[in-house]
This record gives C-alpha cells, sequence and structure tokens, in this order.
C-alpha cells in the first residue's frame, strides 16, 4: 500500500479577539488530506490534519520540501513490515531527510500537521478509534474513554464589557464545562483584576478559573501578576514569560505556589527537555501543554511522554494546547490529564464529533474509526472538499 497524493490548502479560522500578544484578524491554519491507495467502502482511505491556531498555515514549507520527500521515497520504506499499513515513524523520519536539528518552528508545525493525517489514515486502515489505536501500542492497552476538557475563552473582545464577560463564562459553565480559561496581560493590572474578579462572581471558586498571559511577560511584571493572582487559588497561571525564557518561569516558583502552565509554544522534545530541566516546573502541581499538531505531531509528542517520564513525570500533567480531536484521541488513548476546549472559537476545525456532550466537565470518546473528524458535519464537508 502506499500514498498516492497529499494535499494542502491554507483556509481563513480569523476573529476579532486578541489575546496579550496577538491578535486573530489574519488567522489561518493548514489543512491536510493524505490519500492512500487503500479501499474501503468503495472509497480511498484518507487521512485528514490541521494546525491549531496560533501559528499560521503552513502549505509553502509543506510544498516545498516535506510533501516532496514523502512522495519521492520508495513506498516501500514507508510501511509497516507486513507493508499493511503506514508506518508514521518512519515516514516522520523521511519528512525530517536533511533537516538540521534546532531552530524549531514553522517547520515542526508543517510536519506535525501532516503527521496528524497520517495517524487519522493509520487508526481508519486498522478500522479503529485512534485513542484505541495508541493504547495498544503504547500503552498495555489501557484507554479512558472520559477525557478532561476546559473551555478556552475569555479573548479581549472589541466592545465587550464585563456583563457580556460574565456571559461568556456562564455559557461555557451551562455548556457542561467546570473549567474556564481567560485571556491576561491584555490590559492592566487593575483592569485585568476586575475581569477576573467579575468572573469569579459568576463560578464562584477560583479553581475553575485558568488564567492565559500568552508569553507577554518580563521578571516584574510576572512576579507582580503572580503576587496578585496568589489571593485567587486558580486553577493555573499560563505562559507568564516568553516560551523559551526558562530563567523567568524557575523564578516564579518564589513567587507563586499555586499550579503554574506552560508549553503551548515548546516544538520539540529536546525544548520540552529544557523547559523540564531549567525552567523550575513542579511535577506535584503545575502544567504541560505541548501541543503535537504544532509540535512535530504524534511521533515527536511520544518522544517528549518518554522524556516526562524519565525526569519522574506522569502523562497526566499533560493538557495539550490547541482544542482539537487529535490530543483528545492522545488523551484518552495515553493518559493525559485532558484537553483544551474553544467552545466558540476557531470552528469548524476545533470541538467535538457532533452528539458529544460536555458532562461535568468530560467528554466521552465515540467509537469512530481514526481521530474521529467524520462524526463532526461541519469539518467533514471542508476535508471532503479538499480531498475529492
Ligand atoms: O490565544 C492563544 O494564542 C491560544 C492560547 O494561548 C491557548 O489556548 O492557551
Ligand atoms: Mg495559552
Amino acid at each position: 500500500m502506499k500514498i498516492v497524493e497529499i494535499r494542502e490548502k491554507t483556509l481563513p479560522i480569523s476573529s476579532p479577539i486578541r489575546n496579550a500578544y496577538i491578535d486573530f484578524s489574519k488567522m489561518t491554519l493548514s489543512l491536510v488530506a493524505v490519500i492512500t491507495d487503500v479501499i474501503r467502502d468503495g472509497r480511498p482511505v484518507v487521512g485528514y490534519g490541521f494546525n491549531s491556531n496560533g501559528r499560521y498555515g503552513q502549505g509553502n514549507l509543506m510544498r516545498e520540501r516535506f510533501i516532496p520527500r514523502i512522495l519521492q521515497a520508495d513506498p516501500a520504506t514507508l510501511v509497516n513490515d507486513t507493508g499493511t499499513n503506514l508506518d508514521p515513524h518512519k515516514i516522520w523520519n523521511c519528512m525530517f531527510t536533511n533537516e538540521k536539528p534546532g531552530g524549531h518552528g514553522e517547520r515542526s508545525v508543517a510536519i506535525g500537521t501532516i503527521d496528524m493525517a497520517v495517524w487519522d489514515a493509520v487508526a481508519k486502515i486498522e478500522n479503529k478509534p485512534l485513542f484505541r489505536l495508541l493504547a495498544e501500542r503504547y500503552n498495555g492497552g489501557r484507554f479512558d474513554r472520559k477525557v478532561f476538557v476546559y473551555a478556552a475563552g475569555g479573548y479581549y473582545h472589541p466592545g465587550q464589557d464585563l456583563n457580556a464577560l460574565k456571559d461568556e463564562m456562564r455559557s461555557y459553565i451551562d455548556r457542561g464545562y467546570t473549567v474556564v480559561k481567560k485571556k491576561i496581560g491584555g490590559a492592566s493590572l487593575d483592569e485585568d483584576l476586575r475581569r477576573i474578579d467579575a468572573i469569579l462572581s459568576v463560578l464562584g471558586d477560583g479553581r475553575k478559573l485558568a488564567v492565559d498571559a500568552n508569553g507577554r511577560f518580563d521578571m516584574d511584571t510576572a512576579i507582580a501578576y503572580a503576587k496578585a493572582l496568589s489571593q485567587y487559588d486558580l486553577f493555573w497561571y499560563e505562559e507568564a514569560g516568553d516560551p523559551l525564557d526558562f530563567e523567568l518561569q524557575a523564578m516564579l516558583r518564589n513567587y507563586y505556589d499555586k499550579p503554574m502552565a506552560t508549553g503551548e509554544n515548546l516544538f520539540s522534545m529536546q525544548d520540552a527537555r529544557n523547559l523540564i530541566r531549567y525552567g523550575g516546573m513542579r511535577a506535584d502541581r503545575d502544567w504541560l501543554q505541548f501541543d503535537c499538531a504544532l509540535s512535530y505531531g504524534l511521533v515527536e509528542y511520544l518522544r517528549t511522554l518518554e522524556m516526562l517520564h524519565q525526569h519522574g513525570w506522569s502523562a497526566e500533567r499533560c493538557i495539550p494546547h490547541g482544542g482539537h480531536q487529535m490530543s483528545l484521541n492522545i488523551a484518552a488513548g495515553l493518559g493525559l490529564g485532558g484537553n483544551e476546549s474553544y467552545p466558540d472559537l476557531f470552528q469548524p476545525f476545533g470541538g467535538f464529533p457532533d452528539g458529544v456532550q460536555v458532562v461535568d466537565g468530560y467528554v466521552t470518546m465515540p467509537d469512530l474509526p481514526g481521530i474521529g473528524f467524520e462524526g463532526k458535519a461541519n469539518l467533514y464537508s471542508e476535508m471532503r472538499a479538499l480531498s475529492s
């Protein structure tokens, strides 16, 4: 069997919101289809992938380097030993041919997106949900259909007053979420505290609220926020400083003993390892948000999980960024602590298969082959348009 074609289309996921660092008015993503010669129900098996919000579409890199490398390789070098399915690890090595180490950023997004589509195809060819396949291959068969999810929102919307912010947060709780997230650092500390107080008047408990600074703060500002946020007992304080400023992250623990989270902008196992080595993160309370779609895919994420294991970290401390069904499958199949979700943003890409409800902060994975995109009608219609 072999891959016959790989298509990419860059699509808008724009909205007028902003965090402390960027606005999303020009945000795009790459949608990828990996078309195989395996026929099921009269149609070729196609794997799909897309990159999460925050980095832009990567069609040029894919077309220049990664897609040609796969299509020019001898197909026999990209399949498993029995020749019955694709081997994501071999395909990853093929994509990474003639790439130097270090400098991860856009290339890791391009490879991560293709990797997602490859895993989707592999699980579809085995005719099972990806979370089951991952559990069988890498987790002694153990999976948990129930995955914790939290609602990420609380962006700076033009013209949104405190009452509208409260309504937004209430709507997440009404939809079954038990933890919500808001942005900080896009306003003054005083203004952010007013926003937090308003939200807590709805939630009633700091542990139901995470805050995310998107890497905006220098050391002094990160510490000032740490001191001010300490009063609330929050779910987490996320990405206070630059993602590669491990000293800032390590210093913060002297001012903030509640949970912190970071890692969504670390795009390789090596960068993740530096965070663990030098970032002062605490395995008993902090959270890691590495997002496979932005960081060389699941093949690399497996290396990251192995690295964490060697450093005494449980996979349960991982709650990936990105709000996609790929990480939902990884969470269910490999025992992560949960997954992000953006109930009203980045549609139709984010979210769950149709009919999947959030109940007491958890979703239950349905039995759809592959990642499960076919179960989300508005997403699947974009995917079909690319592959047909
Ligand atoms: O606003 C963003 O860039 C997304 C983000 O940080 C998150 O979901 O944690
Ligand atoms: Mg974030």
